[in-house]
Parts: C-alpha cells; sequence; structure tokens
C-alpha cells in the first residue's frame, strides 16, 4: 500500500499542494485528475520519491520513503513521467532493458532479457524491438516506455507490493492503444500485489475505467471517491470552469440528463 499523508509542497513561494493525504490499495485503478497546473504531476513526483515535500509523510507497505536507497525504492516502483527522451541512439530492447538496470549485477542475465521480452510482448513491440528508438513515433516510443517500466517492475517481490505510477500515459496514443492500455492495466491488476496510479485529462476514459478519483484544483484536493462520486457536474464545473453546454459534452453517461421520448 501506498499512503500519503498531509503532503505540502512549497517551490518559490508557491503553494503546488496543500495537505494532500491519500491512500493507494493494491487491485484498484486510482486516477488523478484535474486542470492543467493542478499539482497531479507534483503529487505524483513526491509518491515517487523524485521530489521533497515541505511536509508530510509518504510510505510504502508502511515503510517510509526516506528509508529506502534509489535502487530499493526502483527496484519496486516503476515510474513513468511526462517527457520520456533518451538524447542518444539505443534500439528498442536496449531502452526496454534499461527498466532491468535497478536489478542488474554486472551483466544482464537470460531472465533479465525474459522479462523484457514478456513487457516487449504486452505491447505489442516484438517486431520493433531490433529499431532506433529515435526513429519511433510518439506512440510507439510511449509504447517502449510502458515496456520500460513495466520490464523494471515484472517480478513480485518477496515482502512487498509492486508500484506503477504513470503521469498521462495516453498522450501520444491513438484510440485503440489509449484503450488497450487501460484494458491492460485493469488486466495486470488481477496480480494482487500490483498499485497503479495514473494521471488522466480524459474525462470519458476516467469515467470508463477508473475505480478511485482524486481530483485536485490549485494544489487542493476537491474531492475523491468513486467515478459517481467525483465526475459530477457540479464539481466540473467547479475545477474546469465549463459552461453549462461543453459541461453535457464531457460529463460521464451516468449524471446525463436523461433525454425525453417523443412517442
Ligand atoms: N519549481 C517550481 N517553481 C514554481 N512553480 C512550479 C515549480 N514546479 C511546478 N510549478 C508550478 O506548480 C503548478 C503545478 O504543476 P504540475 O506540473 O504539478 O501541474 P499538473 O497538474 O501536472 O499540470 P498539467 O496538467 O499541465 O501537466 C504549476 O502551476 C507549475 O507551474
Amino acid at each position: 500500500m501506498l499512503v500519503l499523508s498531509g503532503i505540502t509542497c512549497v517551490k518559490n513561494d508557491k503553494v503546488l499542494l496543500k495537505d494532500i493525504s491519500v491512500q493507494w490499495e493494491p487491485g484498484r485503478l486510482y486516477v488523478v485528475m484535474g486542470p492543467n497546473g493542478a499539482g497531479k504531476s507534483t503529487l505524483l513526483k513526491i509518491a515517487a520519491g523524485q521530489l521533497r515535500p515541505a511536509s508530510g509523510t509518504v510510505m510504502y507497505d508502511g515503510r517510509l520513503i526516506t528509508d529506502f536507497s534509489v535502487k530499493e525504492l526502483a527496484a519496486i516502483r516503476g515510474a513513468l513521467s511526462q517527457q520520456q527522451e533518451l538524447a542518444f541512439s539505443l534500439k528498442v530492447r536496449e531502452v526496454v532493458l534499461m527498466g532491468r538496470y535497478p536489478h542488474i549485477r554486472g551483466k544482464p542475465t537470460l531472465t533479465d532479457e525474459r522479462y523484457c521480452r514478456e513487457a516487449m510482448e504486452l505491447f505489442g513491440l516484438e517486431n520493433l524491438s531490433e529499431r532506433d528508438y529515435l526513429s519511433l513515433s510518439g506512440g510507439e516510443k510511449q509504447r517502449v516506455h510502458f515496456a520500460r517500466v513495466l520490464a523494471q517492475i515484472w517480478e513480485r517481490p518477496p515482502n512487498s507490493c509492486r508500484y506503477l505510477l504513470l503521469d498521462e500515459p495516453l498522450t501520444f496514443l491513438d484510440v485503440y492503444y489509449q484503450f488497450r492500455l487501460m484494458r491492460q492495466l485493469k488486466t495486470l491488476l488481477q496480480q494482487q500485489d500490483l498499485v497503479i496510479v495514473v494521471v488522466l485529462h480524459d474525462l470519458h476514459i476516467a469515467a470508463r475505467f477508473a475505480d478511485n478519483i482524486l481530483l485536485l484544483h490549485n494544489g487542493r484536493m476537491v474531492a475523491q471517491g468513486s467515478r459517481e462520486e467525483v465526475l459530477t457536474p457540479a464539481y466540473i464545473q467547479q475545477v474546469y470552469q465549463l459552461d453549462s453546454e461543453d459541461i453535457t459534452a464531457v460529463i460521464p453517461v451516468y449524471h446525463q440528463p436523461k433525454s425525453v421520448s417523443h412517442s
């Protein structure tokens, strides 16, 4: 379980997050939403240990994140941030193998290579494994990075959950791969030790797949709960400032006004 308690983050006198507390458990798909600048990436970076909060604690399996070494944390937590670029040329399979670095002592083993192959298969990358990563399309690159972070946490550690933190993973994907990824995440969650948290912008995809939504605005928590509880016209209006016509276009079907039948 991943528990964030009383997280406040301040940079250059600006409060990016104010007193956020969340608890993310295995088996459910957790989605973080909110307008641009709401603090979603900041929260995910703090959860991943890439940024230190001004106050508050982050605990993995009941243990403070500050007690983990970088390598120890990397062995159980895969994090995908918004920008993933490589400045140099590598084959696709070499990029995926980078995910195994926290586990490798010396040279990669046959097991490391097998995990990478299996992760690549999951994202339909078998035929691209020898391609130069830099020659790939945006969506193909995104899938390579999914395979990399999944290869990183492929095997179950003996006494810990595994954690997957994905910041806007759908950005470069077409609608087929968007739905495919979301379904794959749901399937992965059947492995009982996996905790998945995803930052999303798409209200319809969140409405279809999220088990729990945290809605942020100006660094504050506006709502947290089931998709029916959080994706309401009132909350959407409050944080996204849409007019009523546009709200009707974006709110999930279960909050749409009943249509009038003409018999
Ligand atoms: N080092 C910093 N100094 C000052 N402000 C910062 C710093 N880092 C981030 N911010 C600001 O904090 C706010 C939250 O940023 P964050 O990236 O967490 O938002 P977000 O919800 O992920 O937004 P988006 O949907 O646009 O990706 C933004 O207004 C951003 O400009």
